[in-house]
């Protein structure tokens, strides 16, 4: 995502964009590109843009590079000496028109950014589709859709509408024989996925999902994420604003522009649980496992992916109770998506509840072609075809992973307490230090190991020795200035004194700045 500071120059970029949106179309001889224009997770206030690849994929590596280039170019003609760069290294026939699809949050700054985007697309003389207020999930599925239709690929229809029915149809065969399930209170964080996830329940009927909506207001300015949503709920670990909590009641929460899911409740002891995205990984580990033994499909591979935010009990769970391989990736769901393509059946989350299920293309042809030999192996191999379905392959969808997590639980007839039995979290904390220079911190390990400040990770892991199940690790965000300091133990008031000595050891180490931890 390539964030949109506040100030003269957020139009000016997203105008860029649109130049380079339809560079990148050319450059795939005409394929469908999206832009999304969105809100940023970590600042409310600042926008966020996204690119999205063909197959309706996060955009190529390369390619973020050349988001920088053009987004700093500093005058026109450093711009245009960038975008012919471009063109003469990626050997792009200008040619050819490009098609781009679009879509918006709800907020203010929408319209604006819109037509910022509009003109730099119009100067490309570039095919336009306008989605309007849709969640960023939708728009990847969107792009997905329209680059494989009329092929043996075709993900769907490329609408809102398409999108609702196929989700809605393959969720009511999933939970055809199921004891329908309690009311499920929906935070929307006051962002696009109220009034998405409203048309979605209607598609699926409140026999069988009775979705009950909270924080939708999304007209109302500085609401968005705001003391509520996925991260809000998962960071303080409580309550979102807006949403009277009851025990027994099911609960979940979606990030602003839904793609984040996290699942919660009330104990009758009024004691708060959260059911993460370490939860849904686990859950859905599960199930698929479980179907493909019933369809008798042991030689398919399938695994999950994690980043060292994991809580250590979910990573030990898997390993060991579920009996299934955890592959560790560096945080950004980019990193797990290509991590999980190598599995035959990959499930990757982020502990943040951003994540999806990817099905091998070979996996999906075999599933299709499939000669069951029983009932039993019939009904499991169309529920993992079914799943296949409700699923959102391109992206972390909050909605299609909500159907997924109701599906399962229904099939089970689990409540929210059944599935956190499945095992203890270790307590953890996350902290934050800024330091002078973030980029002097360098890992390895998928982000586990620091080799660089020289000596500070000889430094933590002394610290860590003197903990029961100890665990810290501490790596530069990508995303804000400032390191990341992350402890596990084995009570709460033992994570807070480990996280609490790692970040003084970081800031005293690499000069930290402000008030020391
Ligand atoms: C610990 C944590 O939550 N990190 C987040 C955060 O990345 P950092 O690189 O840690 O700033 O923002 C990313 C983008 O939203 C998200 O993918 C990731 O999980």
């Amino acid at each position: 995502m390539l964030m949109l500071h506040r100030g003269a120059q957020m139009e000016s970029v997203v105008f860029r964009m649109g130049i380079l949106a339809s560079l990148r179309s050319m450059k795939e001889f005409g394929k469908a590109i999206g832009v999304m224009l969105t809100a940023s997770h970590n600042k409310e206030e600042d926008n966020g843009l996204k690119l999205i690849d063909p197959m309706g994929e996060m955009l190529k590596m390369s390619w973020e590079g050349y988001c920088t280039q053009v987004a700093n170019a500093e005058s026109t003609e450093d711009l245009v000496a960038v975008l012919k760069n471009i063109v003469k290294e990626e050997g792009i026939n200008t040619n050819i028109k490009a098609k781009i699809v679009y879509g918006c949050d709800t907020r203010p700054t929408a319209k604006m950014l819109v037509a910022a985007l509009e003109r730099g697309l119009e100067a490309m003389d570039a095919g336009t589709t306008n989605y309007g207020v849709v969640t960023t999930p939708q728009l990847h599925y969107f792009v997905c859709c329209i680059n494989t239709e009329n092929t043996e690929r075709a993900y769907g229809e490329p609408t809102v509408d398409g999108y609702n029915k196929k989700l809605a149809k393959s969720f009511q065969k999933l939970v055809e024989h199921c004891r329908p399930k309690r009311a499920l209170h929906v935070d929307c964080a006051n962002g696009v996925g109220a009034i998405q996830v409203e048309k979605l329940a209607h598609a699926i009927g409140k026999d069988y999902l009775d979705v009950v909506i909270h924080n939708a207001e999304v007209s109302v300015e500085n609401r968005l994420n705001v003391k509520c949503g996925a991260d809000h709920v998962k960071t303080t670990q409580s309550a979102p604003l807006g949403v009277p909590m009851v025990p027994g009641e099911r609960y979940c929460s979606f990030d602003g522009d839904a793609d984040r899911l996290v699942y919660y409740f009330l104990d009758e002891g009024k004691q708060f649980h959260l059911l993460d995205g370490d939860r849904i990984a686990s859950l859905v580990a599960m199930y698929i496992r479980d179907l493909l033994e019933t369809a008798e499909l042991r030689k398919f591979n399938l695994g999950v992916v994690q980043t060292a935010y994991a809580n250590g009990s979910s990573t030990r769970y898997i390993r060991e109770s579920l009996g299934l391989p955890v592959v560790m990736a560096n945080t950004g769901v980019k990193y797990l998506h290509h991590e999980a393509e190598k599995f035959d059946i990959g499930v990757y989350f982020e502990a943040n509840g951003h994540g999806t299920i990817l099905f091998n293309p070979k996996t999906r042809d075999m599933l299709h072609a499939f000669e069951p030999q029983s009932p039993a192996q019939q009904e499991a191999v169309e529920k993992l075809l079914a799943l296949r379905d409700v699923i959102n392959e391109t992206i972390g969808d909050a909605m299609s992973d909500m159907l997924v997590v109701e599906a399962i639980l229904a099939t089970k007839d689990w409540c929210l307490d059944d599935w956190n039995q499945t095992y203890t979290g270790l307590p953890n904390k996350l902290m934050k230090v800024t330091v002078k220079d973030r980029s002097i911190f360098r890992t390895t390990n998928a982000e586990q190991t620091l080799v660089q400040p020289e000596g500070l990770q000889d430094m933590i892991d002394q610290k860590v020795e003197r903990y029961i199940n100890g665990r810290s690790f501490v790596r530069p965000s990508g995303t804000e200035d400032a390191v990341r300091v992350y402890a596990e133990a084995s009570t709460s008031d033992k994570v807070d004194e480990l996280a609490l000595g790692v970040a003084q050891l970081v800031y005293d180490y690499a000069d930290g700045v402000g008030p020391r931890p």
